[in-house]
């Protein structure tokens, strides 16, 4: 069984490792667009801190593949951690700099060191040398097997952080094996990193309705112009053998940007030239439609590309929709760009549950649990 932080009886002088997830949006001057993840941590921090003397913050950011990139530094925004958190964050480039330092530390990104992503025991132990107690408050990178994550947890008493265990008690209650009355919304732009668990998420649920650039990789395999959108070339074979064996539901009309004039289209005019950047308001009508007759609803991924204003009104139309059925469905929205246009929307908005996780989600929902939230149920805390 998981074990919540919140059940921990903490040992006088304990030092914590915590791994959270700053990989955050950022804009221009490294500015966090969006709080989401780290308000998700902030409980768990703040209770580790008031148990113990040292809490040693873990994160990646970005995909620097082993190597150090300025860009890719924690260093950018740790100032606006601190600041959100309102406690002092010492920031430590090597854990040789970690010392006998108390408080909330951070460590430079763990994507800088190689051994992270190969999920090396050796580092995995080094890391944990630094503490008695570890803590996963990153749900959203649980699907990575990473020695911050996954090796980490053969070394320390290990706990589920209390976001990370809400996001597992949520996502157990809409497993898809026991209910299939569900329909998934998959936007955003990973096509590649998505489509291998749509896949299989289609086995899963009723119907699938697929907006933002992922649509126009369906599209296109369709044979449909999509003029000069963003699509994947290389998963067009994918699309194809998805769209002959499942029901999905593709956008009917878009909205296209052509040099300076922005149209909407429906699907069958887009032209040479044309760029499409959202669904368009009959596709969204379609896709309320359907939800309005269904128990659960999952959702990941915007409908346009948000950041521009004039295409955010898809993801807005769909994000009030599914706010306004709370009482009568289940809904469960994830994803970090998703959570990032939600937040720009500026409105009033009501979900189930609310997940800070965008992959992670979409892999739980195809297998049922995590690589690194199993490591969890076997830790040092259920063995002894
Ligand atoms: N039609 C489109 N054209 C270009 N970009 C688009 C379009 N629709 C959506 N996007 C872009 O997709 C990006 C979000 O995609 P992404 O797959 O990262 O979603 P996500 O919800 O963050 O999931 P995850 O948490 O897995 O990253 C946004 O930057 C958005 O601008
Ligand atoms: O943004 C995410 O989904 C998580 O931080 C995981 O990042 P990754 O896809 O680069 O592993």
């Amino acid at each position: 069984m998981i074990k919540c932080i919140t059940q921990k009886v903490f040992a006088p002088n304990s030092n914590a490792i915590i791994r959270v997830d700053f990989n955050v949006p950022l804009g221009i001057d490294y500015k966090i667009l969006d709080y989401s993840r780290l308000e998700s941590a902030k409980n768990s921090i703040n209770l580790l801190l008031k148990n113990c003397k040292r809490v040693l913050l873990l994160s990646h950011f970005g995909r620097p593949k082993g190597k150090y990139t300025k860009e890719l530094s924690l260093a950018n925004i740790v100032s606006q951690i601190s600041k959100y958190y309102g406690v002092e964050i010492i920031f430590i480039n090597s854990l040789n700099e970690l010392n006998d330092k108390e408080g909330l530390v951070l460590l430079e990104n763990t994507r800088f060191f190689p051994e992270e992503e190969k999920n090396d025991q050796y580092f995995a132990r080094t890391l944990a040398q630094h503490a008695e107690l570890y803590v996963n408050e990153a749900f959203s990178c649980s699907h990575r097997a990473h020695a911050s994550l996954h090796a980490i947890t053969n070394y320390l008493e290990s706990y589920a952080g209390t976001y990370c265990f809400n996001e597992i008690t949520a996502l157990e209650r809409i497993s898809l094996e026991k209910n299939k009355d569900i329909i998934a919304i998959i936007g955003g732009s990973k096509i590649s990193s998505k489509i291998g668990v749509l896949r299989n998420l289609f086995k899963k649920v009723r119907l699938v309705a697929i907006g933002g650039a992922m649509a126009n990789t369906f599209l296109k395999a369709k044979g449909i112009e999509i003029g000069s959108s963003l699509y994947e070339p290389e998963s067009l074979d994918i699309a194809s053998e998805i769209l002959s064996s499942y029901k999905i539901l593709l956008p009917i009309d878009v909205v296209c940007k052509n040099n300076n004039s922005i149209t909407i289209k429906d699907i069958h005019s887009v032209e040479d030239g044309d760029c499409i950047m959202d669904i368009g308001p009959r596709s969204c009508i379609e896709i309320c439609s359907a939800i309005k007759n269904t128990q659960s609803v999952i959702w990941n991924g915007p409908m346009g590309k948000f950041e521009e204003p004039e295409f955010i009104d898809g993801t807005r139309l769909i994000a009030k929709f599914i706010s306004s059925l709370n009482d009568s469905i289940y809904s469960v929205v994830g994803g970090g760009d998703t959570l990032a246009a939600l937040s720009l929307l500026n409105i009033k908005l009501a979900f189930s549950h609310v997940s800070t996780a965008g992959g992670a989600f979409l892999e739980w929902m195809e297998k049922g649990s995590l690589p690194c939230i199993d490591m969890l149920k076997i830790s040092k805390t259920t063995k002894t």
